[in-house]
C-alpha cells in the first residue's frame, strides 16, 4: 500500500482566487524518496505544506491527502496537530526558523518528545543523545544546551534529522534542506538523510533545487512548473531521458552543479565529470 496518496491537490489564494498548485497527483510508497524539483516559485512548498496542513492564513488547498489509507482532509485540527511530527515530519530548508530562538535547543526537543510519546525525561534525553551521536553531533549535552542561534546551519539541519530519528515518523518532508548550506556540509547533510532513510524505511519528500543531490538520494523524481506537474517518473530516466522541454533545461542548465557535487563526493574530475 501507498503510504502517501495525493489527489487532484489544488492550491489558491482565497483573496484573489489565484490557482498556485493546479490538479496535482502523486503517491509515495514506503521507503521511497520522491524529489521534487522546479523552478523558484512553481509550488514545491505549497504542496508539503499543503500535506502537512501548514499552508498560512489566505492559502486553501483542496483535494484528497491519504496516509496510509486515511484521508487527512477529515482530521480536526487537534487531530492533525498530534499527527505532525509523530507521523509526518517536515524538515525545513533553514534550521533557525524550525527552533524556539528564546530557549535552548534540548528543552525545545524535550517538548517535541514529550508531546508524542509517553517516555520520562531521562529517557528523551537518552534517546535524543544516541540520535545525535548517530547523525555526527558528538557532544549530545553540549549541543541540546545551546540556543539555535549558536549552532551552524549544518548543525541545525543535523539535529533536525536527529530528532525525525527518534520521532520515527511515516513520512519524511524535507525542503530545501541543504540550499542555505555552503557544499561540504550540504554533501554531509544529505549523506545524513541516506543514512536516515536506511534507518527507519520512511517514505521521504525531498524538494530540491540540486539535481546532483537528487540523483543521490532520490528513487523517483516530480518536475513542477507554473504550479503543475509536468514530468514524474523514476530518477534514472528522468535524468536519462526526460520527455518534457522543461525538464530537458532543468537537467541540461544544472549539471555544472551536478559535476561540481560528483566531485565532492568521489573525486570525479570536474573536467569530465
Ligand atoms: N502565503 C502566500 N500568499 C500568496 N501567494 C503565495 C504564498 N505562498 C506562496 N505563494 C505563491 O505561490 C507560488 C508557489 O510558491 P511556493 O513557495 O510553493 O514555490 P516553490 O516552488 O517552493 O519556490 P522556492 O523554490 O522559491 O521555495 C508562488 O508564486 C508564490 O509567490
Amino acid at each position: 500500500m501507498n503510504v502517501l496518496e495525493v489527489e487532484h491537490l489544488n492550491v489558491w489564494e482565497e483573496r484573489s482566487g489565484r490557482n498556485l498548485v493546479r490538479d496535482s497527483s502523486f503517491r509515495l510508497a514506503q521507503g521511497e524518496c520522491l524529489a521534487i524539483v522546479g523552478e523558484s516559485g512553481s509550488g514545491k512548498s505549497l504542496t508539503c505544506k499543503s500535506i502537512m496542513r501548514l499552508n498560512r492564513n489566505g492559502i486553501r488547498h483542496s483535494g484528497r491527502i491519504a496516509l496510509n489509507g486515511e484521508d487527512l482532509s477529515i482530521l480536526s485540527d487537534k487531530a492533525m496537530r498530534r499527527y505532525r511530527g509523530r507521523r509526518l515530519c517536515m524538515i525545513m530548508q533553514n534550521g533557525m526558523s524550525a527552533f524556539d530562538p528564546s530557549r535552548p535547543i534540548g528543552a525545545h526537543l524535550q517538548e517535541t518528545l514529550g508531546i508524542h510519546y509517553d517516555w520520562s525525561r531521562a529517557e528523551r534525553e537518552a534517546k535524543l543523545a544516541a540520535a545525535m551521536i548517530a547523525v555526527g553531533l558528538r557532544e549530545p549535552a553540549a549541543v541540546m544546551s545551546r540556543y539555535p542561534f549558536e549552532l551552524s546551519g549544518g548543525m541545525l539541519q543535523r539535529v533536525m534529522i536527529a530528532l525525525a530519528l527518534v520521532l520515527e515518523p511515516d513520512v519524511i518532508i524535507a525542503d530545501e534542506p541543504t540550499t542555505a548550506l555552503d557544499a561540504v556540509t550540504a554533501y554531509e547533510v544529505v549523506e545524513q538523510f541516506v543514512r536516515l532513510r536506511e534507518r527507519l524505511r520512511s517514505a521521504m519528500i525531498f524538494v530540491s533545487h540540486d539535481l546532483g543531490v537528487v540523483r543521490r538520494i532520490a528513487d523517483n523524481v516530480l518536475v513542477m512548473k507554473d504550479g503543475e506537474i509536468v514530468e514524474q517518473g523514476a530518477a534514472r530516466e528522468i535524468f536519462s531521458g526526460a520527455r518534457h522541454p522543461y525538464t530537458r533545461y532543468l537537467v541540461s542548465s544544472k549539471e555544472t552543479l551536478s559535476r561540481h557535487y560528483k566531485w565532492l563526493m568521489g573525486g570525479v574530475d570536474v573536467a569530465q565529470g
